[in-house]
């Protein structure tokens, strides 16, 4: 019977990449979306910029929307400091599932918190479910038209805090056109484009980094 896409990326994973070694987990998905099937991880190149950013943040609450198979869920956690915690959530159960085993491979379960469900019901559980205050990062890259309303329900849950640094991607490719009017033309942020290229292509794509002013 015929696999997903996501089980044949675990399968590249399990077979590629040396357990506990987050940077060869990545590496091995690079490799298998860049030479045998595309597939919508940030990448190897947007995923640079994101290293980056988490190293300049040193962030201590990292939340994730759009956890996919979890190759930038193991980017970041890979670089935070020891008692740092990402919480990322993904609400298709095989998409969760996938995601579980690549983050044991790369041995970072116990940094990552990955929740089964939707953003819009979970944002505004957050705080009591796993005692977070506020969120030093957040990077978005799940469904692209909700970008817009979940940092509205963010900001809405008190879950950003003055010099909290959201990043986005895709915001040329395929686009977010609301959430970029948004964020760009509110006083409350104060944002920065870092062009790119869409994951494994010469398409033009990039990260949006805005800083939260409270
Ligand atoms: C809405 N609330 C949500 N709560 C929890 N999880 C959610 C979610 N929305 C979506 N998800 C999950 O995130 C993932 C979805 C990501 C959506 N990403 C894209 O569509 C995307 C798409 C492209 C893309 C670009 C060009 C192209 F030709 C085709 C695709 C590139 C990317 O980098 C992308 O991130 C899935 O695993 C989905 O189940
Ligand atoms: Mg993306």
């Amino acid at each position: 019977t015929q696999t997903t896409r996501p089980q044949r990326i675990l399968a590249a994973v399990q077979k590629n990449a040396t357990r506990g070694d987050p940077r060869s987990v990545v590496k091995a998905i690079d490799q298998f979306c860049r030479h045998k099937e595309w597939a919508m991880n940030v990448g190897d190149e947007k995923g640079c910029i994101l290293d980056s950013v988490v190293t300049e943040v040193n962030p201590a609450t990292v939340l994730e929307l759009g956890t996919y198979c979890g190759y930038s869920t193991v980017r970041i956690a890979s670089l935070l400091p020891s008692h740092a915690k990402l919480i990322t959530l993904e609400f298709d159960p095989g998409n969760a599932a996938i995601a579980r085993q690549v983050i044991a491979w790369a041995g970072l379960a116990d940094k990552i918190q990955l929740v089964e469900g939707a953003s819009g019901d979970w944002i505004p559980k957050l705080k009591e479910k796993f005692g977070i205050e506020t969120f030093d990062l957040v990077f978005l890259d799940h469904w692209k038209d909700r970008y817009l309303p979940d940092t509205k329900l963010m900001e809405e849950c008190g879950l950003l805090r003055k010099g909290s640094i959201l990043l986005a991607d895709n915001v040329i490719c395929p686009g977010t056109p609301d959430y970029l009017e948004y964020i760009r033309n509110s006083p409350r942020y104060k944002s920065q484009y870092f062009k790119s290229h869409l994951e494994y292509t010469k398409a033009e794509d990039g990260l949006e980094k805005s800083v939260f002013l409270g």
